[in-house]
């Protein structure tokens, strides 16, 4: 209820878009400059043949973002909304003929919960994980079923291409598909925590969960002329019904045929 849209800090809430560092930058704001400069608009909602909505978005390196980070680069960013659905396309293109960049990428989702200590989240079994409320301390998860009932600030590691969280908004399942995304961050700010950020209301930690998938805990090493792609899907699901085979949704075009 607090988040400020005043394209100083990224808004509280939706989907932020981490690039091209993930935490603390010693040349920019935290988590990048990617969720606080303007997209362009590349092509507007329209629908598509199948009926799906789809729009696309760019960025460019300009001024703003040579000042923190002085490389070319062109990202693409394709939405997909179906009626379940919402599908993400992203694709980093290094244009360079010489240079090669490095980088972090993640698409910090905020999921509305009727109350965090009632979701679980699956598919982190086994995995490592960094524990940033742990000074970085390296874990491994041992719970099939992840739940949180205190601070929570972990990034989980080669984490599978699948995760579902339960009991979000109206007690649904969110089914999240990721690609090329290797590392899932699970965040909740907790009471304190939430206390301390000023766009963050005193009583809505209950009611969000951030689980956020990416390529954070070692960068993308992008090399002149090539581009890097990474894709996600969430899927709602109408109470524990679970749809399969949109796997192949998530590899790139070029690579579907
Ligand atoms: O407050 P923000 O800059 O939006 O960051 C919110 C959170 O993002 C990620 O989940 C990080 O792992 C956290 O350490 C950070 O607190």
């Amino acid at each position: 209820k607090l988040a400020v849209f005043d394209g100083k800090k990224a808004i509280r809430g939706g989907i932020p878009f981490v690039f091209p560092q993930f935490g603390p930058w010693n040349f920019g704001p935290q988590h990048g400059f990617g969720r606080v400069v303007r997209w362009t608009l590349e092509r507007s909602p329209e629908r598509l043949p199948s009926g799906d909505i789809e729009a696309v978005f760019s960025l460019m390196d300009n001024e703003i973002t040579r000042s923190m980070w002085n490389y070319p680069f062109r990202i693409t960013y394709r939405l997909i909304l179906r009626e379940k659905e919402l599908h993400f396309h992203i694709g980093v293109y290094n244009p360079s003929k010489d240079m090669t960049f490095s980088f972090n990428l993640l698409l910090h989702t905020y999921l509305k919960v009727p109350d965090v200590r009632r979701c679980q989240i699956t598919g982190l079994h086994g995995c490592t994980f960094i524990d940033k409320t742990r000074d970085g301390a390296i874990y491994q998860e041992g719970r099939d079923a992840v739940t949180i009932n205190e601070w929570t600030d972990r990034i989980y590691q080669h984490t599978p291409q699948e995760h579902i969280i339960t009991n979000v908004v109206s007690g649904r399942k969110m089914r999240l598909q990721k690609y090329n995304f290797p590392d899932t961050v699970v965040w909740n700010p907790w009471m304190e925590k939430a206390r301390e950020c000023q766009d963050f209301g005193d009583d809505e930690y209950p009611n969000m969960i951030c689980v956020e998938a990416g390529h954070v805990s070692t960068p993308v090493i992008l090399l002149p002329g090539t581009a890097f792609e990474a894709s996600q899907i969430l899927q709602i699901s109408a109470h524990g019904r679970r749809r399969c085979g949109t796997l192949s949704a998530l590899l790139p075009v070029s690579r579907k045929a």
